[in-house]
């Protein structure tokens, strides 16, 4: 059985993004007066992520305030980082899942060498105060600001207490014991456990790209696929085989999915690292944006003997999948 359409709205992003924009980089930006904010790169938008938003809206409601979720492009980590870590969201997505997370507006900051030098007292005072008026701020305990992270929660609190700011750093939301991060949840996928990063993330975890050419042999045997080509910098989950959902033009259809360049033919042309096998679906899709919601992990990729037992075993794969998900599109639309 296919997933209801609202859940696989969520983990296609398709969910109202209604909120404002706001980008700090464009002057004709409106001010928003007052406003509860919480402050974060938020990449993944995950259930920590969410509560902290959610606790930001429920105070922003309460003192009849606007909510903003303020976050950067790029990523500080792209900027600042040792080498950056891929990132579980293109920034579109993130700040679309933002916009759908129930705040008034999201406020973009561009991050520089420059923004990443400022203390709190310039972040808020030259950065945030030409466009709001912060009230109170919402972070995890864990949250740091500035210069080697010099403002903590305490430093920003007993700055905020003089200037009428209330600063809460908010215990962080757990699972399995230890904190829901944006790190965590790589780590799992670069494990393949798609379901335990499903569990953190508060939707499956999802893929865009755009269907190139592969090697063009799969129609052949018996499953054409979508060779997807995902823009650089973001998290592969572990190479394999995986059970997935995959939104073409508004409509979802269960598919068989690869990771990887596929062992048998390691070293030739064109071998494509991500195809899909969309169950039910026929059509030519090159050209077309593809997601794939990752599902459940089958098994690893292997190299096959003979061309027989390869299509023996993806065609029996192809099979589980439309046993447990049918091969009926949804549009979600
Ligand atoms: C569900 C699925 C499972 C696959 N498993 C393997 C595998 O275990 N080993 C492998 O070498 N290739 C695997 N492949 C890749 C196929 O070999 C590949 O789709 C086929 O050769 C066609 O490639 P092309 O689209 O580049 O022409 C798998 C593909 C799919 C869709
Ligand atoms: N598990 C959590 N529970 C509540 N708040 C969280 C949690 N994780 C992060 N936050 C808060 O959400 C905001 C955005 O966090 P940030 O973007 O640093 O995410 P992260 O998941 O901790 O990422 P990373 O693993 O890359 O450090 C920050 O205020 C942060 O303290």
């Amino acid at each position: 059985m296919m997933p209801e359409v609202r859940e696989l709205r969520r983990d296609f992003l398709r969910e109202d993004g209604s909120a404002a924009l706001v980008r700090l980089d464009d002057g004709a930006a409106e001010p928003l007066g007052d406003a509860v904010i919480a402050i974060g790169a938020f990449d993944g938008f995950h259930i920590g992520h969410q509560k902290l938003i959610a606790r930001t809206v429920a105070d922003a409601r309460a003192r009849g305030m606007r909510a903003c979720a303020v976050t950067f492009d790029p990523d500080p980590d792209c900027v600042v980082g040792p080498g950056p870590a891929p990132k579980l969201m293109l920034r579109d997505d993130r700040l679309f899942a933002l916009r759908a997370s129930g705040v008034d507006a999201v406020v973009v900051v561009p991050f520089t060498r420059e923004l990443a030098a400022l203390d709190h007292v310039a972040f808020f005072s030259d950065v945030l105060s030409p466009v709001m008026d912060v009230r109170a701020v919402h972070v995890g305990c864990d949250f740091r600001l500035g210069r080697g992270g010099a403002s903590t929660v305490e430093v920003m609190r007993a700055w905020g207490a003089a200037r009428g700011i209330e600063v809460t750093g908010h215990s962080l939301v757990l699972a399995d014991g230890s904190a829901v991060t944006a790190t965590r949840i790589r780590a799992l996928l670069a494990e393949g456990l798609v379901e335990d990063a499903r569990a953190e993330l508060g939707r499956r975890f999802m893929m865009r790209g755009t269907v190139g050419s592969g090697r063009g042999q799969g129609t052949g045997m018996g499953f054409p696929t979508a060779n997807i080509a995902v823009p650089a910098g973001l998290v592969w989950p572990k190479d394999g085989v995986y059970a997935c959902l995959a939104e073409l033009d508004g409509v979802v259809w269960p598919a068989a999915v690869n990771v990887g360049i596929p062992p048998t033919f390691a070293g030739l042309p064109g071998a494509s690292k991500l195809e899909a096998n969309l169950i039910g679906f026929s059509g030519d899709v090159r050209g077309s944006a593809v997601s794939l919601a990752f599902c459940r992990r089958l098994r690893d990729s292997r190299v096959f003997g003979s061309e027989r037992e390869l299509i023996d075993t993806v065609m029996g794969n192809i099979q589980d999948i439309r046993d447990e998900y049918g091969e009926s599109g949804v549009c979600i639309a």
